[in-house]
């Protein structure tokens, strides 16, 4: 049986129904496990069936519509096994995880938080924070909206009382990795004071606050080079080719078509409406080997490529 509730209410669930079932296991997918391990154990269940997990994939809105088929393919999924779970039962929910398409990993309950602070709370956080900033600002400047933003917010779409609930659930660890994060916030305020605003394209101003300044970006390649792709391999490095594709019915359809008869796979896509104008711009995503043929291919069948 897999408990899918709020974390605030999971341990409750998984309790009664372990109750009401006796012969069945039990997991739940909540994004915390420590706090709700706890309250399990606290109250008295039958430990042996029951084994917690989660699914790291998810969609920053909810309900039957934003399901997904792929959702959990080749994503990771943390087994969070009980100090008295069964072999069998930690066999049948690393298989349900398996079977869904994801890679699974078994990890304490402690260590699971440790590192979902880092790679999800803390990000859901700074996600949210980034957003917040535009509340205020003009529509006129709003418009200019990029792809940069949108790849840093996609989750402040998120709902605030699950949200709410999660990082309550993991403060502790939550709470560390955002000193981490404060601190360098503090050392990159005072590079940038050190600055002052005239000196700002002077390279010879300031060369300590301008070394900060790179080495906050060059930590962040190094840690975003570290992201794994799906089925926990390296990152494939992809080309992109992008498309300027008019605004008008069945333009992606051809375009699809077109690549299909170049014989080159899409490998991911992203769509960006050019401000003002009634074109968009493809983004295409394809082997990097793929990438001139594409060019070539779509540029002698009438498409403007950049
Ligand atoms: N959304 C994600 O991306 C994601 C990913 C992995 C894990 N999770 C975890 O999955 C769980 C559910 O999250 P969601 O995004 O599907 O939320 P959701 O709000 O879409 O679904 C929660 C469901 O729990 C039900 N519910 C609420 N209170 C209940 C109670 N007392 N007893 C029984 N059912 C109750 C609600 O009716 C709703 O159907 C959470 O614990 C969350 O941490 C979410
Ligand atoms: O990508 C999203 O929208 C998610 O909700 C994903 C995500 C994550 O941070 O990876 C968010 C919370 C869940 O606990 C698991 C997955």
């Amino acid at each position: 049986m897999v408990v899918a509730a709020p974390p605030d209410v999971v341990a409750d669930v998984v309790v009664r129904q372990l109750a009401e079932h006796p012969d069945a296991v039990v997991t739940d997918v909540a994004s915390v496990k420590s706090v709700v391990l706890q309250a399990i154990t606290e109250a008295g269940a039958d430990l042996g069936r029951y084994v917690g997990s989660h699914p790291m994939a998810g969609r920053e809105r909810s309900g039957a519509v934003a399901a997904r088929a792929d959702l959990f393919e080749g994503r990771a999924y943390v087994v969070v096994p009980s100090k008295d779970s069964t072999r069998s039962a930690v066999e049948l929910v690393r298989r349900l995880a398996v079977d869904i398409g994801c890679q699974v990993t078994t990890m304490s309950a402690r260590e699971h938080d440790d590192a979902v602070a880092a790679v999800s709370h803390v990000p859901q956080v700074m996600a949210s924070l980034t957003a917040g900033r535009l509340r205020s600002l003009s529509e006129h400047s709003v418009a200019l909206s990029g792809q940069g933003i949108r790849d840093v917010t996609r989750i402040a779409a998120s709902d605030p009382q699950l949200w709410t609930q999660i990082l309550a659930g993991n403060a502790g660890a939550v709470r560390s990795v955002l000193r981490e994060v404060y601190d360098e916030l503090g050392e990159t305020l005072a590079a940038l004071e050190a600055l002052g605003d005239d000196d700002l394209i002077r390279s010879e101003a300031a060369p300590g606050a301008r070394k900060v300044l790179a080495s906050l970006i060059a930590d962040g390649n190094a840690g975003q080079a570290r992201i794994p792709g799906k089925h926990g391999s390296a990152p494939t490095p992809y080309a992109t080719v992008v498309v300027v594709v008019p605004d008008e019915p069945g333009a992606l359809g051809r375009l699809f078509q077109h690549m299909g008869e170049a014989g080159i796979n899409l490998e991911d896509l992203h769509l960006e409406h050019a401000l003002g104008h009634p074109v968009g711009l493809a983004e295409i995503s394809v082997l990097p080997a793929a990438a001139e043929p594409l060019r070539e291919q779509l540029t002698t069948r009438g498409w403007r490529v950049h």
